[in-house]
C-alpha cells in the first residue's frame, strides 16, 4: 500500500521535476519497464513503429514515431532486439548527443564479434551509449520478484550519461553496479546467459571423485566377499558405501581447497614478489575454491545424516543382538575397554568439531554475512584448515 503513496508523494511533490523518458519499442521489456517508471514518477514517452497501436501501454504514457519520441527526452532506452538496429542510422541527427541505454541481450555467448552495446555506438557515433537493464528481466519489473537478482550492471564511456542511468536505476529500486567503460559491456551481455560459470570445474572434480571411490569400496566391499567369501553384501550399496565415498570425498575436497593456497604461496616466495599473475589453471582453482568448499560441506552433510541413521540400521541392530547372543550362549563377558571408549568418542568428537567448523565456513561464505566482515576477518575465519577426524 505505501508503494502508491510514495508514488502520489513522489508525483505530487516532484510533478515539475518529473523527467521524461524515452522508450524506443513497445514490447514486453518496454512495456514493463516503463510502467515501472512511470509508477517511479517518471513522464515515459514510447517510440513505436505503429503509435495508434499502442492499445496494451501502460496508462499516462505518450506514443509517437521513433523519431518524434526521440525528440521529447535526451535519454532514450532501446528496448529492442539488436538485429533491429539499423533504422537507427536515419535519426542519428535526433540521436545526437542524447543518452542512449542498450539493454539488449543475445541468444548465446559470441553471437556478434562486438558487444550490441558497442555497435549501437558505432551505429550512432554522436550520442552517448550506456549498458544497463539487460540483467533484469520484463517478468521481474512486472512481478517485482524479489526472488530475482536486483543487480543492474551498468557501463559507458560518459560518466555523466552513467551517473544519469544509475539514478534511474536506483529509483526503480535496483542497485547499479558500475562496470566502468563500454569495453565490459561485453562481459554484461554474457552474464544472463552464464550457467554457473564457477561451478563447472568444482562439479565435474566431484564426480569423479565419487565415482572412483564407489566403485573402489564396491570392489572392495561387495565384489571382494562374494567372490572369496560367497557373501552377499549388496545391500551396502544402499548407506556403508556411501558412508564411506561421502566423508571421503568431503575430507578429498577440502584438501583441494587449502592446496592451492599453498601452491599459490610458495610460487610468491619463489618468485620473491606476490605481484605476478599466477598461471591460469592455478588462478581459475584459486577462483572456485568456494564451490570446491561448499560442495565438500555438502558431502559432510551427507555424511552426517548417513551416521545419523546407523543405529537404526536392520543390519546393525541384527549383528548387534546377534553378538550380544552369542556371548550370552558361550557365558563370555566382554571386560569394557576405556581406551576404545576414549578412541571412538574422540573419533566421534573430532567429527562433530569438524563439521561445526564446516558449517562456520559455509556460514561466512553467505553474501549477506561475507559482506560484513573485513577482508582480515574474512580471511581469519576462511584459512581456519578444517581439522577433522
Ligand atoms: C565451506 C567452505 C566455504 C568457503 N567459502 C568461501 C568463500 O565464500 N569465498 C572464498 O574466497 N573462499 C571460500 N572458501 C575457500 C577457502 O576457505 C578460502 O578461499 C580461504 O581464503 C583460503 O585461504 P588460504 O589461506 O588457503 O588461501 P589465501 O588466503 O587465498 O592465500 C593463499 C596465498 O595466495 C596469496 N594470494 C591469494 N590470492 C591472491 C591473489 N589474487 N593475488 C596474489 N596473491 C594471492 C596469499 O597472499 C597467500 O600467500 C570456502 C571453503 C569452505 C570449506
Ligand atoms: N524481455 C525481457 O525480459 C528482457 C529483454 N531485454 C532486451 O530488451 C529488448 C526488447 O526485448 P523484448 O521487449 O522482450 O522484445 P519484443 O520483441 O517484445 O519487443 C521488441 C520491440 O522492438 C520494436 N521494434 C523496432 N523495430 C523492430 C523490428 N524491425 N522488428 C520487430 N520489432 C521492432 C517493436 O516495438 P514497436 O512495434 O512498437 O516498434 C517491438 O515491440 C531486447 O534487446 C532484449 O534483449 C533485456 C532484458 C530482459
Ligand atoms: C557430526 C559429525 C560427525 C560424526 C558424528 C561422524 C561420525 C562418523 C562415524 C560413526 C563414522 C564411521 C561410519 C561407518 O563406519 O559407517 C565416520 C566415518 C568417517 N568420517 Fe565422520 N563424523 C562426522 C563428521 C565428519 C566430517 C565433517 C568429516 C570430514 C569432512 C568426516 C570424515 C569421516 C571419514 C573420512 C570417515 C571414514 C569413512 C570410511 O572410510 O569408512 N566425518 N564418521
Ligand atoms: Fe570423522
Amino acid at each position: 500500500m505505501e508503494k502508491t503513496t510514495d508514488v502520489l508523494l513522489l508525483t505530487m511533490n516532484s510533478s515539475e521535476e518529473q523527467e521524461t523518458v524515452c522508450i524506443f519499442g513497445t514490447g514486453d521489456f518496454g512495456k514493463s519497464l516503463g510502467l515501472e517508471m512511470l509508477q517511479c514518477g517518471y513522464s515515459i514517452v514510447f517510440g513505436s513503429r505503429n503509435p495508434q497501436m499502442s492499445s496494451l501501454l501502460p496508462n499516462g504514457a505518450e506514443v509517437l514515431s521513433y523519431s518524434e519520441a526521440a525528440q521529447k527526452s535526451d535519454i532514450i532506452i532501446m528496448a529492442i532486439h539488436r538485429e533491429h538496429y539499423n533504422f537507427l542510422t536515419e535519426l542519428t541527427e535526433v540521436l545526437n548527443g542524447k543518452i542512449l541505454v542498450d539493454v539488449s541481450n543475445n541468444l548465446k555467448i559470441k553471437q556478434y564479434p562486438q558487444s550490441n552495446a558497442e555497435y549501437l555506438a558505432q551505429l550512432v557515433p554522436g550520442a552517448h551509449v550506456v549498458k544497463a537493464f539487460n540483467t533484469i528481466s520484463a517478468w521481474a519489473l512486472q512481478s517485482r520478484a524479489l526472488d530475482a537478482s536486483r543487480q543492474v550492471f551498468v557501463c559507458g564511456n560518459d560518466s555523466k550519461a552513467k551517473q544519469r542511468v544509475m539514478d534511474i536505476v536506483r529509483s526503480l529500486g535496483l542497485t547499479p553496479l558500475d562496470k566502468g567503460s563500454l569495453m565490459a559491456a561485453n562481459e554484461i551481455e554474457n552474464y544472463p546467459l552464464q550457467l554457473f560459470p564457477m561451478w563447472k570445474f568444482p562439479f565435474y572434480l566431484s564426480a569423479v571423485l565419487c565415482v572412483f571411490f564407489f566403485f573402489y569400496c564396491v570392489i572392495r566391499e561387495v565384489i571382494y566377499p562374494y567372490v572369496y567369501e560367497k557373501k552377499d553384501r549388496t545391500f551396502h550399496l544402499a548407506i556403508s558405501i556411501p558412508n564411506r565415498v561421502f566423508p571421503i570425498a568431503a575430507l578429498t575436497l577440502l584438501a583441494l581447497v587449502y592446496l592451492p593456497g599453498v601452491i599459490a604461496a610458495i610460487l610468491q616466495l619463489y618468485r620473491g614478489t606476490k605481484y605476478r599473475r599466477f598461471p591460469d589453471w592455478l588462478d581459475h582453482w584459486m577462483l572456485c575454491r568456494k564451490q570446491l568448499g561448499l560442495i565438500a560441506l555438502g558431502f559432510a552433510f551427507l555424511h552426517v545424516l548417513y551416521t545419523l541413521v546407523i543405529p537404526i540400521r536392520y543390519y546393525v541392530r541384527w549383528t548387534w543382538t546377534n553378538r550380544t547372543i552369542a556371548q550370552a550362549i558361550a557365558k563370555k563377558e566382554r571386560p569394557f575397554s576405556t581406551s576404545t571408549a576414549w578412541l571412538s568418542d574422540s573419533y566421534i568428537a573430532m567429527g562433530m568439531l569438524g563439521f561445526f567448523l564446516f558449517v562456520l565456513l559455509g556460514i561466512t561464505s553467505l553474501p549477506s554475512v561475507s559482506n560484513m566482515v573485513n577482508w582480515r576477518e574474512f580471511r581469519f575465519v576462511q584459512g581456519i584448515p578444517c581439522q577433522d577426524s
